[in-house]
């Protein structure tokens, strides 16, 4: 469902590393049931906004608020209770090379919700077909599997949980362009389906614009433009005209 309320917000969130400050004071908030995607260059924190929101790291300035509450950081009750409640799509996909296909899909329900092998199981299964895979897939090796396809198991696991907030970290980079489109089909369709906050960090302009509501646009530690995929043509903000340019 969509609605004004904010799922997750960025509230005046300073990183830094060292001497350098990654993020100064930025500000993001994305509402319930929409799909934001962050764009910018390379080195612009993208993914530390990321971690941010996964509790990974701490912030040195602000905070992270999931539905009004401030992210406890790292390692706590509450930190868990957030992830329990996400899917995360990592950039290599991160599966274990020693489980099957299944295992991995499963490996949250079965290491950290309890759910008995049998039951997660199927509900593996039923995950792989969301994601367009067959059954036969489900109890073989992620090494003898295609990258489009060890991102569709990746995907799978993201969404087995039936999470509230899904994270994809540049889900199509290191895709050819028709499997790059099939995938962000699929995270459009699963984000749908299970009515969830979306939020992706990106590269990839083409899956930005498919697969976002919302584009923002990170550069210097702020984020410098938002808008719909739409207005991404028509804007004057030098950095996103430049980004779109290429
Ligand atoms: N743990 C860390 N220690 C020191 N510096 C870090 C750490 N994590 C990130 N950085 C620095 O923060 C900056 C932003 O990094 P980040 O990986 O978030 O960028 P990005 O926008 O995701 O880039 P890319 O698109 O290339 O992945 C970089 O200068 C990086 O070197």
């Amino acid at each position: 469902m969509s609605g004004a309320r904010p799922k997750l917000e960025w509230r005046n969130v300073t990183k830094r590393f060292g001497d350098v400050t990654v993020l100064d004071r930025l500000n993001l908030s994305v509402e319930t049931g929409r799909s934001m995607v962050i764009i910018g260059g390379s080195g612009q924190g993208k993914s530390v906004m990321l971690k941010l929101a996964l509790g990974l790291v701490a912030p040195d300035g602000g905070r992270v608020v999931l539905d009004g509450r401030g992210l406890p950081g790292f390692g706590g009750r509450l930190q868990r209770r957030l992830l329990a409640r996400s899917g995360v799509l990592f950039q290599s996909a991160a599966l274990f090379d020693s489980l099957t296909v299944w295992e991995n899909v499963a490996f949250r329900l079965i290491n950290a919700d309890g759910v008995s092998r049998k039951a997660a199981r199927i509900r593996a299964l039923d995950a792989l077909a969301r994601v367009r895979l067959e059954e036969a897939v489900a109890d073989v090796f992620p090494s003898e599997l295609s990258g489009g396809m060890q991102k569709r198991v990746g995907l799978a696991r993201a969404i087995a949980a039936d999470p509230e907030v899904l994270f994809f970290d540049e889900p199509t980079t290191g895709l050819d362009p028709v499997t790059a489109a099939v995938i962000n089909d699929l995270i459009v369709d699963q984000v749908r389906r299970l009515g969830c906050t979306a939020v992706s960090i990106t590269h990839d302009l083409a899956s930005a614009r498919r697969i976002g509501d919302q584009i923002a646009m990170l550069h210097d530690g702020q984020i410098v433009w938002q808008g719909a995929p739409g207005e991404l043509d028509q804007t004057s903000n030098p950095h996103v005209r430049a980004f779109v340019a290429g």
